[in-house]
């Protein structure tokens, strides 16, 4: 087993209010791991409203969604997080020194001081086609994300959809794999019209395969994948030669494993006090969407001012000199320090 990962704090959810929540601990000394189930930063502004502008931002009269991810990030680099992407907490367990273990479903495990939970409404997963047999083939032959594009360089790529996600990767991997096929119900595409218009070009060229189908079958000896059986609308069957399929239905966000934390929970939510954002096990804050307390609003600057309380009330409990004298950033000389050292770099 590998060592685990040590940190002052970890929050697990690298939406907005988790990565605002790394400047506000960053500002009072403390180090952050991140972790998120997405292979990207941003929550729900980068996977459901990426290019939507959001007029309520303070002093940003108008900044898309991925705009505001990208500020953020920009923000806290001073701070020198450290990402954990594609991986989901399972479990957070105390122990007997008042530190807590998280663990991930893809291996690693974190011990941190203190905890921030920045769930939103809980972790984005993909949706899962329900083709017989598909689970034996996940991780070797079936993937519902790229996370390394090398993997598939000179397979026949299956990838089945309508949307961005379909058309990007269908665009992305096109040079590298032996062949990519894209498999679609109909012939309507959600995508963005030049992801359209650059598909179909290659199909034209014939340096791609469109296909108007549903999977029926997967062929293979149930882990290693050959081909599929796909129906169109009128009920005939054809046949697709495929050593990795990459079905990209859209996420769910399910609240999963929060549900099994011991926490004090409200329809799916985490209930906190108003003055630390703490849960029902101290050490162990909840900002965001996913906390509840009386008069609550799902907004992104709620979410920023429960970080900056529920940083200090951290400090306060795990800084050997507790919380420092307060600063403005106008006038910290840690904020100022860090940002001489990346002009420098
Ligand atoms: C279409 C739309 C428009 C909106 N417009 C506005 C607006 O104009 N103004 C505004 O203030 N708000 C707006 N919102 C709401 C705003 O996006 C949310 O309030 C905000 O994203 C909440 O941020 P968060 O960081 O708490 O959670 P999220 O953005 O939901 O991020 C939570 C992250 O935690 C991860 N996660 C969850 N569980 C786990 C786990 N167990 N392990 C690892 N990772 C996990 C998730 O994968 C996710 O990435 C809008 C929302 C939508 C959908």
């Amino acid at each position: 087993m590998t060592e685990p990962f040590d940190s002052d704090v970890v929050i697990i959810g690298a939406g907005p209010v988790g990565l605002f929540a790394v400047f506000q601990l960053g500002m009072l000394g403390l180090k952050a791991h991140v972790i998120d189930t997405l292979d990207q930063a941003g929550g729900q502004c980068a996977e459901l409203y990426p290019e939507k502008p959001i007029f309520d931002i303070p002093g940003l009269p108008s900044v898309t969604g991925q705009g505001l991810v990208d500020n953020l990030l920009e923000q806290i680099r001073p701070f020198e997080p450290q990402f954990h992407f594609s991986q989901m907490v399972e479990q957070i367990i105390p122990l007997p020194d008042g530190r807590f273990r998280l663990t991930t479903d893809a291996g690693p495990s974190f011990n941190a001081k203190a905890v921030i939970i920045a769930a939103g409404g809980g972790s984005f997963q993909p949706k899962k086609p329900t083709y017989p047999g598909i689970d034996g083939y996940e991780g070797t032959s079936v993937f519902y994300a790229v996370r390394q594009r090398e993997r598939f360089r000179g397979k026949k790529v299956l990838i089945v959809g309508g949307g961005d996600s379909a058309l990007d990767w269908a665009l992305n991997l096109q040079p590298i794999a032996e062949r990519v096929t894209l498999m679609h119900r109909r012939d309507v595409f959600r995508a963005a019209p030049h992801s359209v218009a650059g598909m179909r070009a290659l199909v034209a060229s014939g340096d791609m395969d469109l296909a108007l189908g549903q999977i029926t079958t997967l062929h293979g000896d149930g882990r290693t994948l050959t081909g599929v059986t796909a129906q169109r609308g009128d009920l005939t069957t054809f046949h697709v030669e495929a050593d990795m399929l990459l079905p990209f239905f859209g996420l769910i966000v399910k609240f999963g494993p929060v549900a099994d934390w011991g926490l004090t929970l409200r329809e799916h939510h985490i209930v906190v006090d108003t003055e630390r954002f703490e849960t029902s096990t101290p050490g162990i804050h909840a900002i965001g969407d996913i906390n509840w307390y009386p008069g609550k609003l799902k907004l992104i600057l709620s979410g920023f001012h429960e970080s900056a309380l529920a940083a200090q009330a951290i400090a306060a409990r795990i800084r050997p000199g507790g919380v420092p004298k307060f600063e403005h950033s106008t006038s910290s000389s840690l904020l100022q320090e860090k940002l001489r050292a990346l002009d420098r770099e």
